[in-house]
């Protein structure tokens, strides 16, 4: 019976709390430093190093244990909680120098994620872990040539990563 319903409750989908947005947390965190004074340090190139140090503490936590399984079943409940802590000091730190820098983090999450959906079709890559790089159509060319201009291509697109999914 406590089996039954140990399973039901992992097929349930996982999800947050609701009821904090990125303006209600860019807020909060602005607080955070008005409060403190401490927007004279909260500059973006020392919020993004922050930042990155908050990555490592997070990597760290990952450190040595190999590969681990969705949930994490291999951490502690005391290190799963320490893994939430250290991506919310991320998030943190990234929401400080998105609006330390002027830049509309929803607004550029979501204009993102549309250019994500763009950029990997369903139809193209379900199932398929490529780089879209892989699928892009190529212009009908002669064997040899057209190997040479799908390079051509590929180092343009490198050099100009802005206008890939156009
Ligand atoms: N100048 C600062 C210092 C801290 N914080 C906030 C953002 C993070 O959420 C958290 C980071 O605090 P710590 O630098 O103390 O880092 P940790 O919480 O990771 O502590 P430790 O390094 O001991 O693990 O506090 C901040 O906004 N600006």
């Amino acid at each position: 019976m406590e089996n039954q319903s140990n399973s039901k409750q992992n097929q349930q989908e996982h999800t947050f709390t609701e009821g904090l947005s990125f303006e209600g947390f860019r807020q909060i965190m602005k607080k955070f430093a008005n409060d403190r004074d401490w927007n004279q340090y909260h500059t973006p190139r020392n919020l993004l190093l922050a930042f990155t140090g908050e990555v490592g503490e997070l990597c760290e936590l990952f450190q040595w244990k190999g590969e681990v399984s969705e949930g994490l079943p291999e951490f502690s409940e005391e290190e799963k909680i320490r893994v939430g802590e250290e991506m919310a000091d991320c998030l943190a730190y990234l929401t400080r120098l998105a609006d330390q820098c002027k830049i509309d983090l929803t607004q550029a999450i979501l204009r993102k994620m549309e250019m994500n959906a763009k950029k990997y079709p369903v139809e193209k890559c379900k199932g398929k872990s490529d780089k879209y790089t892989s699928y892009q159509e190529m212009k009908e060319q002669p064997q040899g040539e057209n190997q040479q201009n799908q390079q051509e291509q590929l180092n343009i697109q490198q050099q100009q990563p802005e206008q890939k999914i156009e």
